[in-house]
């Protein structure tokens, strides 16, 4: 079969071009696609039409026939800016078109952004792309179930993240910083110079896996150890990229044939790996708890910190309670907490360390204002969480400048009306163009809420919007950019998204950050070895993570010197 017979002389030729390197499976698959990319011309049923029309929006100009702009996007090294950009150029809503067809509606509003957000898991769900990945990833637990069943599921899981049992895994956050201490302090011991270079990245993710491990299950991953469980292995392998031509293909054509995402690409044998290898973990894990709620009369172990996630978890098997979850959502629920808790936090820490390195003087700030703690003490949890207004303000800005999830994509489940606060351009009047601050959803249209552009808009932000300026969130500096203030997620950000789906883990995440970060930065001074300029590129994973220019791998190499050295 020829391509000829599908597509213009000028796609073929294209085509032509690419599959001269592709080895005969991937073209069958090609194949395989340019048949199924028919589909979306061809007539809808009747029964599968809606009434109701997407108000006609503006927005760039497609540019491919296969990945539509979703390629220009994600490939960019800055995914925020391309969307800040096209605002500027065609409001606050427009329109960009993906591969075969498709398209989504991307809001760049506060007020838009806020009823969005309020509305997910019923008037706004996972597109059929994400559920296929978030199903392959984790199962079918909190991120993939929706309405009633997602507000069951996080009610089961909710005590465990109340301030109270946050406040009591303090500790442990310090315990896992201190480990590190021990092994980095033995590192510089044994070298013949006052400082070393060490892959903080590393470093970020062992620490991370370990206090997910021992905070929310009790079970030591053992990957500060050096441990190269089967979990720490699949953890390691995701910082490794997965850029062959299949994996693209598979990546970018996902949102218009969700089944792809099951094609045996390297990332997807990774994710299969990924399964296979937590679900081994959360049945050992849930297994040596009921054993251990049996063997005590089930009054004690797990079953007694009723409050802790395994505990919960130990709890939602019995079936006569009213949050009792399947099997399959209990597993679901481990995978979820482990991976969403250690990837999106040892991004968060090693950007704070680049950030850091960056401005020395503001790492040096940070330092004067934890001074105040002696070797032998520690802040609280209090103190963590509204006593250090640095710390905090570091910790803020890191998480403003660097979402570690930098969009939400979402298929309307029902006919809806997006409130403005600015008005949008439509070229669908009669008239010619026509503004409104009322915007026309019909069910099925897909919406993007682009989180890293919104938290690094100059329109909301100010001119410094794309800089380092921990100063914005104290009051000395006149707090937050007024425009700002209309964003309503966690102080004004959208990291940790909004609405019914916010992140569960906030409070955890947050603590286990500033404790962490406080150790490090009262303990050692971090630098670049290739000084304050040093390039930072995006290294694509799970979660895009960062990485220095030229180096192999998502690594970030950082000089490590003793605070007194
Ligand atoms: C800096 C660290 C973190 C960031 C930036 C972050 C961000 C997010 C975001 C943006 C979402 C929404 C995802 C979506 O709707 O598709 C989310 C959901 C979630 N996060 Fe986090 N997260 C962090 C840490 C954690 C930690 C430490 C845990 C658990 C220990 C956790 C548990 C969850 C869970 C369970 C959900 C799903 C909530 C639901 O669907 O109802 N997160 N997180």
């Amino acid at each position: 079969m020829s391509w000829d017979a599908l597509f213009p002389p000028a796609v073929t030729q294209h085509l032509h071009t690419w599959t001269a390197h592709l080895p005969p499976t991937d073209i069958q698959i090609l194949i395989l696609l340019s048949l199924l990319a028919l589909i979306p011309f061809l007539p809808r049923p009747s029964f599968l039409r809606t009434t109701v029309r997407t108000t006609s929006l503006p927005g760039p100009r497609n540019t491919s026939l296969l990945f539509g702009l979703y390629r220009h996007i994600n490939e960019s090294p800055d995914p925020g800016l391309v969307y800040e950009r096209w605002a500027e150029k065609y409001g606050p809503a427009y329109v960009v078109p993906g591969g075969f067809g498709s398209k989504r509606v991307v809001i760049c509003d506060p007020r838009a952004n806020a009823h969005f957000y309020a509305r997910e898991t019923f008037g706004y769900v996972q597109t059929k792309l994400s559920r296929v990945f978030i199903e392959n990833l984790f199962g079918r637990g909190l991120l993939w179930a929706e309405g009633e069943s997602h507000k069951r599921q996080r009610k089961a899981l909710t005590p465990a993240f109340s301030n109270a049992a946050i406040r009591k895994l303090t500790t442990v956050f310090f315990d896992s910083a201190y480990k590190m201490k021990a092994i980095w302090d033995a590192k510089i011991d044994a070298s013949t110079t006052d400082d070393i270079i060490l892959d903080v990245q590393i470093w970020m993710n062992h620490i991370s896996l370990d206090s997910i491990g021992i905070a929310g299950f009790s079970h030591n991953f053992g990957a500060l150890d050096g441990n190269n469980t089967p979990v720490v292995d699949v953890f390691d392998s995701f910082a490794s990229s997965d850029t062959s031509f299949l994996s693209k293909l598979v990546f970018f054509l996902g949102p218009v044939f969700p089944m792809l995402q099951n094609l045996p690409t390297k990332q997807n044998r990774m994710f299969k790996r990924l399964r296979t290898t937590m679900g081994g973990i959360a049945d050992e894990l849930m297994s040596r708890d009921r054993g251990m709620g049996e063997e005590e009369g089930g009054g004690t172990g797990a079953r007694k910190e009723e409050k802790s996630i395994i505990g919960l978890l130990l709890k939602a098997e019995d079936k006569s309670s009213s949050l009792a979850m399947t099997q399959e959502e209990i597993l679901a629920q481990v995978n979820v907490l482990l991976l969403a808790g250690y990837e999106t936090t040892s991004i968060s820490l090693t950007w704070a360390l680049i950030e850091l390195c960056r401005r020395p003087d503001k790492q040096q700030r940070l330092r004067d204002e934890l001074s105040q703690f002696s070797a032998s003490t520690d802040p609280t949890w209090e103190q963590l969480s509204t006593g250090l207004p640095y710390l905090d303000a570091i910790v803020q800005e890191v998480l403003r400048l660097h979402p570690p999830v930098e969009e939400t994509t979402r298929v309307a489940a029902q006919d809806d009306i997006i409130p403005f606060s600015t008005p949008f351009s439509s070229p669908s009047s009669p008239s010619g163009t026509s503004s409104s601050t009322s915007l026309v959803i019909a069910k099925g249209t897909i919406i993007t809420s682009p989180i890293r552009a919104l938290n690094r808009s100059e329109a909301l932000w100010g001119p410094t919007a794309k800089e380092f300026v921990p100063e914005r969130w104290l009051d000395d500096m006149g707090g937050v950019h007024l425009k700002a203030k209309e964003i309503v997620g966690h102080r004004h950000i959208l990291t940790f998204s909004d609405g019914p789906r916010t992140c569960l883990g906030k409070g955890f995440a947050l603590v286990n950050f500033k404790a962490t970060l406080s150790v490090l930065i009262r303990n050692y001074v971090f630098a670049f070895p290739g000084g304050v300029d040093t390039k930072i590129e995006k290294h694509p994973s799970i979660l895009p993570r960062p990485k220095v220019a030229g180096e192999v791998g998502a690594r970030v190499p950082l000089r490590v010197g003793r605070v007194d050295s």
